[in-house]
This record gives structure tokens, C-alpha cells and sequence, in this order.
């Protein structure tokens, strides 16, 4: 088997903060790999540097066969990286043929491509449409079609359904699950269920170390995933489980905004967790979101301090049922 992506002892620091401490593995064409880890474990740290935006300090970094430090990977791996921001001025197919075309294509063949992964990510009909009419989930849909322009034989995509809600989620891992064939995706997220439909193996980030297994049942994952929920474990964060009745539009993203927040996760429908680090009193985030409820005008059904009453009595009584707790 090709080896597509191969890393040798490969070190990062931040200052006196080691990230990547001796890491390597070896990354066969066509099998897509998860990616988990506590959130700050060092992922995005680790795409950065498979991509070449950030330099490793010691160790070596291939990809199909070429050093990172060459560059001359870039045109055949690509990245969805959290986040990413579209010109609100362009439509949707301008923008990607710009992009297409900044791939050495000609406008012909850009305009081609274009519509294919316009076709693969369900956007077609928006092609004529400026990007700041799209949702968040539609958002990430485009951001996957910018990954597969120019048919990149390896696409990694950070978190590619962070902050969604479990509708739009499923819609991206269908996605996923559709073009795992094209390329060979290396996928990081917090949510395990939809990792587990796509990704054979696992690439599992502790304490700068990475340990690749061949499935998602190793006992050493349960030290970073909690197996009832299916989320990263991080004993450096609190939860709190917020349940509305409604779909409240862009309240994933208020809530992001929110100072004490470390990250939201929708867990079923209308139903989320909501993280913040330990060393903070509950109350704060509470204060917070009564005050973001209030300016809003909305309501909110239930907020629970720390995780539902189901999901603890799934941990005691074991998994059975988790899926239909999870409704996703
Ligand atoms: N440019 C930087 N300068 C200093 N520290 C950094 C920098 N980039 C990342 N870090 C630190 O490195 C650690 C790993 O960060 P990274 O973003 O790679 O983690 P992650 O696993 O992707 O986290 P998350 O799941 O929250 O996205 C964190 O402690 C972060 O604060």
C-alpha cells in the first residue's frame, strides 16, 4: 500500500509548551483516519504542519512521497481549516473558479470542476448566490467543495461539523461518506458517532503523543473519549447541558461569543453542551446565557449543570440505548 502521509519523530513547541512530542505514523492511500483528542491536544497543531503552514521543530514531514518542506505536496493534499471565511462579494461559483483557476487551471476546466464539486457537496442550485445567504451547515458545505477542487489526493478537515446542529452534521458526514473514495481524508473532530461512519482507524492525540489504532473499540481510547457519549474527554472543562424547544437561529454561534465559553457541541436535537473551563463557577456561564436568552427574547426549556439525567444513567447502566438517548 502507498504510504500518503509518513511522520518521523516529530517535535512542537510552543515556547516551554511541548505539543507533538516524537510523533510518528503512516498513513495508507484510501484509508480515511480520525483524529481525536482533548480540545489544545495539539490536532489543528498537527494539520498545520502536514500542510506545511507550520514548521515542525525537529522530525520529518511526507506527503505522497514529498517532503512538506519542498512544498511540492501542495497541489495534491488540500485542508478544510476551522472557520474559513468566504468573500461576501463574490458568488459562490466565481469564487471557486477564482480558486480553481489559482490551481493553474484553465477558466474552462475551472468552470468544469466547479460544477462537480458544487454537484458533490449539494450546492448546485447556490451557485449564483453570494456566500453570506448560506447557513453555517451550508457554510461548511462550501468549504468542502473549495477541498476537493483540482481532486487533491488527500484532504484534512478540521472539525468539519463543529458547531452545527445534528441535522446539518449528518448532512456533512453523508458528504463525507460519499467522497471517501476520491481522496484520503484525515478527519478530527469531537464527536466520535459520525467519526465512527466514515473512519476504519483512529488517530488518538494525549499529551503530545499519537497512538494510531485500527479501531474505534481500544481500550486506550477510553482514556480520551467518553464511550456513553461519544465526546472527548477533558478533565479541564465543565458542562453544562442547555435543552430549548425551538431551533433558535445563530444561537450556536452566540453562544461561541460568549467570553465563558470554551466550546459548544449539539448533541440531539435542541439540545446542547455547552464546555467552560473548571476553574469557573457555573454560575458565570449561567448569568451569561440568562442574559443572552433575555436580550433575544428567547426560551429555553431546561439547563442542566453538568450532564442530562439520561446520559448518567446510561454511564451506569451501560450503552445500551445511548443511540436512541442521542436521537441524532
Ligand atoms: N501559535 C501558537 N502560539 C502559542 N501556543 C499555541 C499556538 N497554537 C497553538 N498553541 C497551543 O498549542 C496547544 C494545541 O493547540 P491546538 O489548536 O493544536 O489544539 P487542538 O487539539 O486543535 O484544540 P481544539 O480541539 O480546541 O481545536 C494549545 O495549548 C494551544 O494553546
Amino acid at each position: 500500500m502507498k504510504s500518503v502521509i509518513r511522520l518521523n519523530q516529530v517535535n512542537k513547541s510552543f515556547g516551554a509548551h511541548k505539543v507533538l512530542d516524537g510523533v510518528s505514523f503512516d498513513i495508507e492511500a484510501g484509508e480515511p483516519v480520525a483524529l481525536v483528542g482533548a480540545n489544545g491536544a495539539g490536532k489543528t497543531t498537527l494539520f498545520s504542519i502536514i500542510c506545511g503552514f507550520l514548521k515542525a521543530d525537529s522530525g520529518s514531514v511526507n506527503v505522497l512521497g514529498e517532503s512538506v518542506v519542498s512544498y511540492r505536496h501542495l497541489s495534491k493534499l488540500s485542508a478544510l481549516i476551522q472557520d474559513a471565511e468566504f468573500d461576501p462579494d463574490f458568488s459562490i461559483a466565481r469564487q471557486l473558479t477564482l480558486f480553481a483557476k489559482l490551481q493553474g487551471m484553465s477558466r474552462k476546466q475551472a468552470q468544469m470542476d466547479v460544477e462537480r464539486v458544487l454537484e458533490l457537496t449539494g450546492l448546485k442550485e447556490y451557485s449564483r448566490q453570494k456566500s453570506h445567504i448560506l447557513s453555517h451547515g451550508m457554510k461548511k458545505r462550501l468549504s468542502i467543495a473549495q477541498s476537493l477542487l483540482g481532486s487533491p489526493q488527500v484532504i484534512l478537515l478540521d472539525e468539519p461539523t463543529a458547531g452545527l446542529d445534528p441535522d446539518y452534521a449528518r448532512q456533512i458526514s453523508n458528504i463525507l461518506v460519499d467522497i471517501k473514495e476520491l481522496a484520503t481524508l484525515i478527519i478530527s473532530s469531537h464527536q466520535l458517532e459520525q467519526l465512527q461512519r466514515i473512519c476504519p482507524r483512529v488517530m488518538f492525540l494525549k499529551e503530545g503523543k499519537v497512538k494510531l489504532s485500527d479501531n474505534f473499540a481500544n481500550p486506550d481510547l477510553s482514556q480520551v473519549i467518553d464511550q456513553n457519549t461519544g465526546l472527548v474527554n477533558d478533565a479541564q472543562l465543565h458542562t453544562l447541558t442547555l435543552r430549548c424547544s425551538d431551533q433558535l437561529p445563530g444561537l450556536i454561534n452566540k453562544i461561541k461569543a460568549l467570553p465563558v465559553v470554551e466550546s459548544i457541541i449539539a448533541t440531539q436535537r435542541h439540545e446542547f453542551k455547552i464546555q467552560y473551563p473548571a476553574g469557573q463557577e457555573p454560575y458565570q456561564l449561567e448569568l451569561a446565557l440568562l442574559a443572552l436568552f433575555a436580550q433575544n427574547h428567547w426560551h429555553y426549556e431546561q439547563l442542566i449543570n453538568g450532564d442530562t439525567l439520561e446520559n448518567q444513567w446510561f454511564s451506569q447502566n451501560g450503552t445500551e440505548g445511548v443511540k436512541g438517548v442521542k436521537g441524532v
